[in-house]
């Protein structure tokens, strides 16, 4: 809050402007700003959070537009009648255009979307007698009270409101599961499925705010305007949202109302400028994306951050930190609380899984036994990664079955698999960079939150309640791992051995019952994998399973209860550590064939 503190004095001082000034211009302005400040902060949570480029926002701000002016104009509708619909039937268009983005990458859907734009105004002129073609639709009323018709200042600040509510609902949605996961969809899909967001539906949800708010900046605009016409909706109409965004920066809930100042109101302002404004606005978006690719609220976020860096006192020793780590760790493990459940077992049959021509598992029978540490080990390449992501699910088996429990898993989904009590700790860290490390650790409650997308969207007191606990529960880890300090420090600032442990952290979050950890030890200082080794015997005794895919040998000895080698896709021994790691093969793998 204390962010954007200033950003709201810098929205309140603009909206005073026009509502002191009298000028009409200057109050027409305002308005037609302020309703683009409410597209961009749909498409703000479309692209900035859920990282879906779409160049087709200001086709969906045509579909609330002239839904709007249909039912006002041909059919004598009420705009408290007709704007709800219009954000209805745009929200619906929205995720139509989100169809695509389950199979592309962004880019193409930045396409896909473009494509849409240009139909949707081929279908205005095509679609004459509903949308009056060229002409457009007239007559289109303001809204009114009873008989009184709402005048130009009125409507300023109806969009005021407007932007103020959907402000209060976007801060709610971003700073909740949702946003976390909206985010981790952005940066680490793999991530995101593996602590239980759907990508799909979440990118749907995106979608669906995006065409929503399009919608409602529709029939504002409608009304605002009076008329509509497929010019007002040309292709750089909807460029202009995605620059508005970039420009005042992505996935800041400032940049819309930034950007909109910036690269709208200021120009149009300075008519002086006019001629120049091409060749001003595109040198500025150079030297931004240059300088501050964040954009400017996310410059000046950097900036803040670095000059309170700069005050802060003399950052402890590196071996003082550790030292609270070595000491913390266990206990504040099992402080953590108890798994959400019995641990579960797995049991692999016939797991095949090939890439081509490389057989990464050659029909793997494995059982791991539930409350156990069960180290894999082998060479480079032996497939041990494919085997963590098969029992996640993250990859499908070509063969064979996968019981987890007594359920058969064998086509299941990694965030159905999330919900059950499975988490995942990956083999290079993947976190949300841009996001706090208390916010990374909270992703990792996302299967077991349980406040609802009403009670998340206002913030009742139910989400209120259960996010200050999940908040202390998030804190109490970060401590665990002497990362209490830094909780609010961007992830991507940590050095990469403190990113694992905040990746260990988000797992332990999920209160697994099952935690799957791909090579945590790679990187650590010997005082960090010491308290590694204790972290990881103090999760089992707490009631987890840990599956653990290791290098390391030294700690595999210390923490497993079994040892299961693989080479080359095949199981070559499991047991005992001491008869594993003992086995004449095994020792031959690592050391080469005796002479
Ligand atoms: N997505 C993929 N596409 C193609 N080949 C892959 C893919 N993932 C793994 N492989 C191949 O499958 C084999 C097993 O890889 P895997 O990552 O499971 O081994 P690993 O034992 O975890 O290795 P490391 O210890 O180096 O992490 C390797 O030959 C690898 O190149």
């Amino acid at each position: 809050m204390r962010r954007t503190v200033p950003w709201l004095a810098l929205l309140a001082a603009a909206a005073a402007l026009p509502l002191v000034s009298g000028d009409p211009t200057i109050t027409y302005l305002a308005t037609t700003a302020a309703i683009y400040v409410v597209v961009g902060t749909g498409l703000n949570i479309m692209f900035g959070y859920t990282g879906q480029v779409s160049l087709g926002q200001g086709a969906l701000v045509a579909v609330g537009a002239y839904a709007t002016g249909i039912l006002m104009a041909d059919h004598g509708w009420t705009f408290w009648a007709a704007a709800p619909v219009a954000v209805v039937v745009t929200a619906g268009a929205g995720t139509l255009m989100a169809l695509p983005a389950f199979r592309l990458s962004s880019w193409y859907i930045a396409l896909v979307t473009l494509g849409a734009a240009m139909a949707v105004r081929s279908l205005l002129v095509e679609f004459e007698g509903l949308t009056g073609g060229w002409s457009g639709l007239v007559g289109i009323p303001r809204p009114s009270f009873g008989s009184r018709e709402l005048g130009e200042r009125d409507v300023l600040w109806m969009v005021l409101v407007v932007n103020v509510v959907l402000f209060v609902m976007v801060r709610n949605i971003v700073g909740s599961r949702l946003g976390r996961g909206m985010m981790a969809v952005r940066d680490a899909p793999e991530m995101a499925r593996s602590v239980g967001v759907g990508p799909a539906r979440m990118k749907l949800f995106a979608f669906a705010c995006g065409g929503a708010t399009a919608g409602m900046g529709g029939a504002l605009l409608a009304v605002h305007h009076g008329l509509v016409t497929p010019d007002d909706f040309t292709l750089d109409f909807s460029i202009l949202f995605l620059l508005v965004v970039i420009i005042g920066g992505a996935a800041r809930l400032a940049g819309p109302v930034i950007g909109t100042l910036l690269f709208f109101a200021l120009p149009e302002l300075l008519t002086g400028l006019a001629e120049w404004r091409g060749l001003i606005y595109g040198a500025a978006l150079l030297v931004l994306m240059v300088y501050a690719p964040q954009g400017i609220a996310g410059g000046w976020d950097k900036l803040r951050a670095r000059r309170r860096k700069g005050r802060a006192p003399a950052a402890t020793p590196a071996t003082g930190a550790a030292e609270d780590t070595a000491e913390d760790v266990a206990e504040d493990a099992a402080e953590v609380g108890p798994p959400r459940g019995e641990p579960l077992g797995v049991e692999l049959s016939g797991v095949r899984k090939s890439f081509g021509g490389v057989h990464a598992l050659q029909g793997i029978d494995l059982t791991i036994e539930p409350g156990k540490v069960h180290a894999i080990v082998g060479p480079n390449g032996s497939g041990k990664t494919t085997l963590l992501n098969v029992i996640s699910r993250l990859l499908r088996q070509d063969a064979g079955r996968v019981l987890l429990g007594a359920e058969d898993v064998s086509r299941a989904t990694a965030e159905r698999l999330a919900r059950r009590g499975v988490a995942r700790v990956f083999q290079t860290p993947r976190l949300l960079g841009a996001s706090s490390l208390r916010d990374n650790v909270l992703l990792g409650a996302y299967a077991r939150e349980r406040a609802g997308g009403p009670a998340t969207v206002l913030r009742l007191p139910r989400a209120r309640r259960e996010r200050a606990e999940l908040v202390l529960e998030a804190d109490r880890l970060l401590a665990g791992h002497g990362l209490a300090r830094r909780a609010e420090e961007e992830a991507a600032a940590l050095p990469h051995g403190e990113q694992r442990l905040l990746e260990v952290a988000r797992a332990l979050m999920a209160r697994p019952r099952l935690l799957l950890m791909d090579e945590p030890a790679a990187g650590l200082t010997p005082r960090e994998l010491e308290a590694l080794g204790r972290l990881i015997r103090a999760i089992r005794d707490a009631g987890t399973t840990v599956v653990l895919v290791e290098h390391h040998i030294e700690l595999v000895a210390n923490v497993a209860d079994v040892v299961t080698v693989l080479d080359r896709g095949r199981l070559v021994t499991s047991g005992a550590p001491e008869e594993a790691l003992g086995d004449a093969r095994v020792v031959e793998l690592y050391l080469g064939a005796p002479a």
